[in-house]
């Protein structure tokens, strides 16, 4: 369980939120929704530990994160608008190395063995973002929309248990959205957490995606 408590953030003079608390269970799809500087990202980044409050806490499983630090980034995909895509690497390898800096001996956050995934998975993984015959491209060589797919792959290799996803959907088509929406659920369905931002729609059926609005 991820859980935000009274948490305040300065920014520039300016309060983004104050007094923010906020749990998410597993299995839950969570999206941050507000307007152009409400705080989204700000928010996504602090709870992936990147970010500082002025106060307050974000906790994983009860401990706080910046104390859990080891435990919690195990458990923890962040994807941001620097995707850390690898230029000078393919699509393949970038998806190559990604597994080997994530793949832990031992278990994984979502039950039983860490998964490993063979080559077959990458590919289909690249498959799954419409890149296929894309694979073996330098990422540097691939659009911006192209590279962000990389970025985007990387979800169908995953063992951690929460997602925090800063505008996965940028650059995205609305079929892309509709596979997007089918991985969120089934890795919910396994216990996952997904927790987003985007402005775009997704999940018609609102029963599935749990709004929280910053900046009211
Ligand atoms: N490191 C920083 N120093 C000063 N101000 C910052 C910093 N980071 C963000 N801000 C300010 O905080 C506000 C919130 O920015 P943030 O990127 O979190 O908004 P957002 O809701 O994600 O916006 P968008 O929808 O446009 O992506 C903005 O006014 C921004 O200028």
């Amino acid at each position: 369980m991820l859980s935000v408590e009274k948490l305040s953030c300065i920014r520039d003079e300016r309060v983004l939120f104050d007094d923010l608390s906020f749990t998410v269970e597993s299995g839950e799809l969570v999206q941050i929704e507000g307007h152009n500087g409400a705080g989204k990202t700000t928010l996504l980044r602090i709870i992936a530990g990147l970010g500082n409050t002025d106060e307050g806490r974000v906790c994983w499983n009860q401990e706080d994160i910046l104390s859990a630090r080891e435990e919690y980034h195990q458990e923890l995909l962040f994807l941001g608008h620097q995707t850390g895509v690898k230029r000078e690497l393919t699509a393949f390898e970038n998806l190559a190395f990604f597994q080997a800096m994530h793949t832990e001996v031992g278990e994984s956050p979502l039950g039983g063995s860490a998964q490993v995934f063979g080559d077959d998975a990458l590919w289909q993984a690249l498959a799954h973002v419409g890149l296929a015959g894309r694979e073996d491209v330098p990422a540097g060589q691939l659009s911006a929309g192209q590279q962000r797919r990389v970025a985007l792959a990387r979800l169908w290799i995953s063992n951690h248990r929460l997602w925090v996803l800063d505008e996965p959907l940028t650059a995205i088509d609305k079929q892309g959205v509709r596979v997007l929406e089918r991985l969120f659920l089934a890795h919910a369905q396994r216990g996952g957490i997904v927790l987003l931002t985007t402005h775009q729609d997704m999940f018609t059926d609102s029963d599935q995606l749990r709004k929280i609005k910053l900046g009211q």
